[in-house]
């Protein structure tokens, strides 16, 4: 074993400082994902100076349990310990965690000589080859987020003043680049999920809560846009209301909980039958459903509305659920608006309450 008692020489110490600006322009203009690979020649630069074995980044967990080794450099013919240096428990090394919280700072000459307190520490140093070792605390916002350090196997050193210095120089541009690319992730996350925020919330806004079907809001939009996009194309449209016979009564004699049941039943029923590809069902209100389907004809409209009666009355509850449909298909003019198309279907639900309800009646 060799020991050196290091010098530094004005010559090394100008050399120094052109490797430090060299790594500082390349840290700074490192991407997210290109900065591994900067930091890594970042420790190359610091391992070649003064001839280091190993040069390598840990970061500690948020709560300090457990430190991770994020980022390696070895020497030609020094083997690698990334791999089995991740999660290390911070009780496997007590005195390395207490002296790095407490100082910021590690040094080792000699691995031989760290007093037996040192225990799981010097255990690892020794596994390692290691005979002297030197690490430097990172502190983003005043707080200790891991370290930056080098060993030596092959030789021993006695570590001075500028060595400490140089160190702490190469840690803190680490900690900046690290520091800058969690703010950028964070940024990142928080932008996505503002992104999905924004769309549960325009899906909200056009959702009833009760039914998960569109709402009034989202059938407004959805009458209109299907009126404009059939009168471009002068094809058939088929507005259904469906309006629930008697619930008031089902309401009063059952309670609301037996009532929000049938509401969700008769949803269930309008999906199933009159939801296919490019139809829109709804709640348009109280005990009232829409259904938007186009290209049907008025016979196929005619169908699914004896089609919807008859699932319906399967909707088991405290009392057999009917209802009545008004049902109205047509090819869209220019003239068309959604308030007369509505006033129509609604008339027509009228005229099949007033034929006695479990029906359905055509607009003319
Ligand atoms: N359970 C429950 N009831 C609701 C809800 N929204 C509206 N209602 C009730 O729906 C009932 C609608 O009653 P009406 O409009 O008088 O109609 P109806 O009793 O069905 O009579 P007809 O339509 O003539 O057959 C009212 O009693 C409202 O309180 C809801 O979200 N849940």
């Amino acid at each position: 074993m060799t020991t050196e008692v290091k010098t530094t020489t004005t010559h090394s110490t100008v050399q120094f400082a052109y490797l430090i600006s060299h790594i500082s322009t390349s840290l700074i203009n490192a991407t997210p994902t290109e900065s591994a690979k900067h930091i890594e020649h970042a420790l190359a630069a610091l391992g070649s100076n003064d001839r280091k074995d190993r040069c390598y980044v840990f970061l500690f967990s948020d709560d300090y349990q457990e430190m991770s080794n994020t980022h390696e450099w070895v020497n030609q013919g020094i083997t690698a310990h990334k791999q089995d240096l991740q999660q290390v428990p911070a009780d496997a090394m007590p005195w390395f965690f207490q002296e790095m919280k407490a100082e910021g700072l590690i040094l080792v000459n000699d691995t031989a000589q760290l007093p037996d307190k040192a225990g799981g520490f010097k255990t690892e140093l020794l596994r390692e080859n290691i005979q002297s070792m030197m690490a430097v605390g990172m502190y983003l916002e005043g707080r200790l987020i891991g370290f930056v350090g080098c060993d030596l196997v092959h030789r021993s050193c006695e570590w001075g003043d500028e060595d400490v210095r140089q160190m702490r120089l190469v840690a803190d541009m680490i900690t900046n680049t690290v520091a800058r690319h969690r703010t950028e992730a964070r940024l990142q996350q928080m932008e996505a999920e503002l992104r999905a925020a924004n769309a549960r919330l325009a899906q909200l806004a056009h959702e009833d809560g009760l039914t998960e079907l569109k709402n009034r809001r989202g059938l407004d939009a959805a009458l209109s846009s299907e009126i404009s996009r059939l009168q471009r194309k002068q094809q058939e449209l088929t507005i259904m209301m469906i309006d629930i016979d008697h619930f008031k009564q089902l309401n009063d004699q059952h309670g609301h909980v037996v009532g929000d049941a049938a509401l969700r039943c008769v949803a269930q029923e309008l999906k199933h039958t009159l939801q296919r590809s490019g139809e829109t069902i709804g709640r348009f209100g109280g005990d009232e459903f829409l259904a938007i389907c186009p290209l049907l004809t008025t016979e196929e409209a005619q169908q699914r509305a004896a089609s919807l009666l008859e699932g319906i009355s399967t909707c088991e509850g405290a009392a057999q659920l009917t209802v009545s449909i008004g049902l109205y298909t047509f090819i869209p003019s220019s003239a068309t608006t959604s308030d007369e198309v509505l006033r129509k279907v609604d008339n027509a639900v009228y005229r099949a309450k007033h034929k006695g309800r479990n029906r359905f009646e055509i607009a003319s």
